[in-house]
This record gives structure tokens, sequence and C-alpha cells, in this order.
């Protein structure tokens, strides 16, 4: 029996956690649940499955992960405000399934020099894809990662035909169903370009041997490439639900957790290069995850406002990377050494400088 905390139970990836879960009551218990501020849901849960302790709001999160114990803490929680939550895990010595992407790249090696090795096994669909094919060959024999990406409802679309799109357009996925802030970031490929960043930093390959390739089905969740030119992929029907069972139980499978591929009717996977003048976002996170320091926290908490600005109908849909584009470029890295204390700091900065930029656009 694995017990297992689920921070940002309420969210997409929570409640798909607690479908396997329900579904597999002799395989895994569930042993805290944390919230950001829906106690209604958190409640029921709780009563659900039987949890006596739960958390609401980030510092109560980070308690609740230095108090219970756990074999596995799933960090579901959006944003870079889930730091608090990886760091405490890690320093526990309690595996982190993590599908909060954001702590990883904001706190970069202040979070992997926390992790000892296989400490973090990654729930991101294309990282767990990376995760499974690496297990086909050895460090050395690795030539390249390539992560697919849906291309987002704008597929296909030319800059000038953005200006106007609506939030509503944003978040019509045309593969997943997710939270409001992975969705977006999905729409304006932003997604994508932390994703690269995530990849370099859990599997330590450098940014000019991590590619990117559309893939609209989203059945090929990511692939590597090795030195003999033999690439292998991982591919199943777009469902969350695989690789957070590979995360509370790496590196067992967990039957029936997912409905498999269908050989029985036609059906076509497509390939196709980005287009990088329609969605900057990549080359800038490459650029930002190359400069490392507090580069990529800026990036992401720039972001962040960017997208939230969006929703309120602030700035229109292209502003978001041009805002992001502009923090980074205004940014200067402080001399000394990071630390928590300086992340905060230059988070703080950018969300500033971003929220200066939306408030005159
Ligand atoms: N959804 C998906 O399929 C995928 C998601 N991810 C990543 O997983 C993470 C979660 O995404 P997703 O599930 O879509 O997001 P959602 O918006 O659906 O859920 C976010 C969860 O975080 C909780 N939360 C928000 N703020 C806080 C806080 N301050 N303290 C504690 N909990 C908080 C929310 O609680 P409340 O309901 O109370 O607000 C909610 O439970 C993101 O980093 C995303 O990029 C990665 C791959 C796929
Ligand atoms: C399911 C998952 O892992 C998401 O991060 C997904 O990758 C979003 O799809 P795209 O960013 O490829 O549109
Ligand atoms: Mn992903």
């Amino acid at each position: 029996m694995r017990s297992v905390i689920i921070l940002g139970s309420t969210g997409s990836i929570g409640t798909q956690a607690l479908d396997v879960i329900r579904a597999n009551p002799r395989r895994f218990e569930v042993v805290g649940l944390a919230v950001g501020s829906n106690r209604a849901t958190l409640e029921a849960q709780a009563a659900e499955f039987g949890v006596e302790n739960t958390a609401v709001g980030i510092d109560e999160a980070v308690q609740l992960v230095r108090d219970v114990d756990a074999d596995v803490v799933l960090n579901g929680i959006t944003g870079s405000v889930g730091l608090g939550p990886t760091l405490a895990t890690l320093e526990r010595g309690t595996t982190l399934a993590l599908a909060n992407k954001e702590s990883l790249i904001v706190g970069g090696d202040l979070v992997t020099r926390r992790a000892a090795p296989g400490q973090i096994v990654p729930v991101d669909s294309e990282h767990s894809a990376i995760a499974q094919a690496l297990r086909s060959g050895t460090e050395d024999e690795v030539r390249r990662l390539v992560l697919t990406a849906s291309g987002g409802p704008f597929r296909g679309r030319s800059r000038e035909s953005l200006v106007d799109v609506t939030p509503a357009e944003a978040l019509a996925h045309p593969t997943w169903d997710m939270g409001l802030v992975v969705t977006t970031n999905s729409a304006t490929l932003v997604n994508k370009g932390l994703e690269v960043i995530e990849a370099h930093l859990l599997f330590d390959v450098p940014y000019d041997r991590i590619d990117v390739t559309v893939h609209p089905q989203s059945i090929v969740h990511s692939m590597v490439e090795f030195v003999d030119g033999s690439t292998i992929a991982q591919a199943s029907p777009p469902d969350m639900r695989l690789p957070i069972s590979l995360g509370l139980d790496w590196p067992n499978r967990v039957a029936a957790v997912g409905r498999p591929l269908d050989w029985t009717v036609a059906s076509s996977w497509t390939f196709e290069p980005l287009d990088h003048s329609a969605f900057p976002a990549i080359a800038l996170a490459k650029q930002v995850g190359r400069a490392g320091g507090d580069y990529p926290a800026v990036f992401n908490a720039a972001n962040e406002e960017a997208v939230a600005a969006f929703h309120a109908g602030r700035i229109g849909f292209l502003d978001i990377v041009d805002t992001v584009q502009a923090v980074v470029e205004a940014h200067e890295s402080p001399e000394r050494e990071l630390t928590l204390a300086s992340l905060a700091e230059s988070e703080r900065a950018a969300r500033a400088a971003a929220n200066a930029r939306i408030a005159k656009a």
C-alpha cells in the first residue's frame, strides 16, 4: 500500500489522482489533502477517502508535507507558489510526483540540488513519456529529447490573426482538459517553453539537444532519440491518469488506468515544425533557460501576471508573450548567488514590471 499526499486535490491533476486511487483502493491510501481555498470540496474528499490531515493555502500545505508521513507527495498545485511544498517534500526525503512544473523551473538548481537521484518523478505527460523511453538505453546513449506539442487551439494561425482572440477561444484546448493557467499556456506555447526548461532540469540534457515537434493528436507524448538512430516514443490516448499513476508508484504500472490505443480503426499521427514567428515563446524560454539564474523565475512570474491580466480583459492574447519578453529583456540579474530570498525578490520585481507594462497596454 502506497501512502499519498495530494496537493491541489480540487484541481484537474488532483481530481484525476483521486480517480486513480478510487479505482485502486488496495494499492493507494490518501493520507493528506491540500487546496487553495475550496474548503467544501476538500471536506467532501476528506470524508470520501477517510483523510484526517488537510490543508488550506500554501503555508498549511508546507506544514502538511513536513508533519505527515507519506511514501509520495503529488504536487498538483498551479503556479510558482508550489515551490515551498516542492522543497519541503524533497527536504523530508519523500518521493515527489511533480505536476507543478513551475516550482522546478523557478527554483532551478535550488530544487535539483535538494533532490536525491530518482526522488522527483515527473507527472507532466511529456516528461513521463521521456522517463519511460529512457528505460530503453543508458544515459550516454541518449542523443536528443523530442517533446511533442499539440500546437494548442491556434495552431496554423498567423500572428496577425491572433490579435483579437478571446479567453474562451484560448481555453478551447484541442486535446486536453486542464486548469486555466496551463491551458492558456498551451495556447501561447509558453507551456512548451516551460517544458523545455523542465526537461533540461530533469534529464540534464543541454538545450541544443532538446527539440519540439508539433503533434496535434497528442498521442505520442514525447520521444528519446538514441545514438544509433533509434527513436523510442511513448504513445497512449491523451489521459493524465496514466502519468499520474506512474508518478504515484514509479516505475510500476497500474493496470487498466487508461484505455489503450485502438488499432482496429484507421488513424493518422502527424508531426509538423513549430512556427516561431507566430509563437515565439519557445525560443524565448530556451534563451532564459540558457541564461539560468533567476531568468526562468522572471519569465514564469511575468507570464503568470500576463495570463491573469488576459483573463481579466486587461490585455490581448499577443500581449501575454510580448509582456513576458519585455520583462525578460529589461531584467538584470543580480550578481549575488541565487538563494530562496533573492529568487522571491526577483519574482516580486518581475511581477511589478509586468503589471506596470500591463497598466499601459
Ligand atoms: N491539468 C493537467 O492535465 C496538467 C497539469 N500540469 C501542471 O499541474 C499543475 C496543476 O494544474 P491543474 O491541475 O491543471 O490546475 P488547476 O487550476 O485545475 O488546479 C490547481 C490546484 O491548486 C490549488 N491551489 C491553487 N493555489 C493554491 C495555494 N496557494 N495553496 C494550495 N493550493 C493551491 C487549487 O485549489 P483550489 O481549488 O482551492 O483553488 C487546485 O486544487 C500545474 O503546474 C500544471 O502546469 C501538468 C500537466 C498536465
Ligand atoms: C497534458 C500535459 O502534459 C500538458 O502540459 C500538455 O502538454 C498541454 O498540451 P500542449 O502544451 O502540448 O498543447
Ligand atoms: Mn505537458
